[in-house]
């Protein structure tokens, strides 16, 4: 059990995060989007009214990401959202990667596309969209896959940015989430 919790409110949800320590000196309040209906429909409610008109098509990344988009494709009328996964399965057919690493991934991770995939994104105008930006890493990996595969980052929206990414001008967001020291 997490010993301090922080409490969020975005898109009129709130919810009590537990603080987790992520190394001897620092720590992150965890936002689970994954199984939270609510919440996911609520923040793709606001992001959608956010998204640049010109998007034609979502990409997000395994895992967390994958409610919120699917939800924020189906507001918006997308019938199609693209996933970039975090490992290859036998079902997926010429995959492209690229290097990934997170806050809270120990090391380098990889984010593939298949080729059914690249084929819808190719030449398509794309909105990066996860939970939440921290060191950016994640979303820097999306844009160099995304641009991998031939398609134009339009935009990069998250529903929270992380520490240092509040800052940020270049990204679409909904509320902030601070880091902690670890105790
Ligand atoms: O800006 P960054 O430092 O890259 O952090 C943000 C990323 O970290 C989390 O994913 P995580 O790596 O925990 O993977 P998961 O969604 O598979 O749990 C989150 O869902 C973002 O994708
Ligand atoms: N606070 C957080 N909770 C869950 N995943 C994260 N990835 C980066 N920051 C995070």
């Amino acid at each position: 059990m997490a010993k301090r919790y922080y409490d969020l409110t975005v898109a009129g949800c709130k919810r009590s995060l537990p603080i987790l320590n992520l190394s001897d000196s620092l720590a992150i309040a965890g936002f689970v989007m994954l199984g939270d209906v609510e919440l996911c429909e609520n923040c793709a409610r606001e992001l959608a009214k956010k998204v640049p008109a010109e998007a034609e098509i979502i990409m997000t990344a395994e895992t967390k990401g994958i409610p919120l988009a699917a939800e924020l494709a189906r507001q918006i009328g997308m019938p199609y959202y693209i996933t970039a996964r975090k490992s290859v399965k036998a079902y997926m057919e010429d995959p492209i990667w690229v290097e990934d690493e997170s806050i809270t991934t120990m090391g380098k991770q990889r984010l593939y596309l298949t080729r059914a995939d690249i084929d819808r994104i190719a030449g398509r105008k794309v909105l990066l969209l996860d939970d939440v930006i921290s060191t950016g890493g994640s979303m820097t990996a999306l844009s160099n896959l995304a641009e991998k595969a031939g398609a134009h980052v339009v935009g990069q929206a998250a529903v929270l940015a992380e520490g240092d990414a509040v800052k940020r001008t270049d990204i679409i967001f909904l509320e902030s989430l601070p880091l902690f020291e670890a105790e």
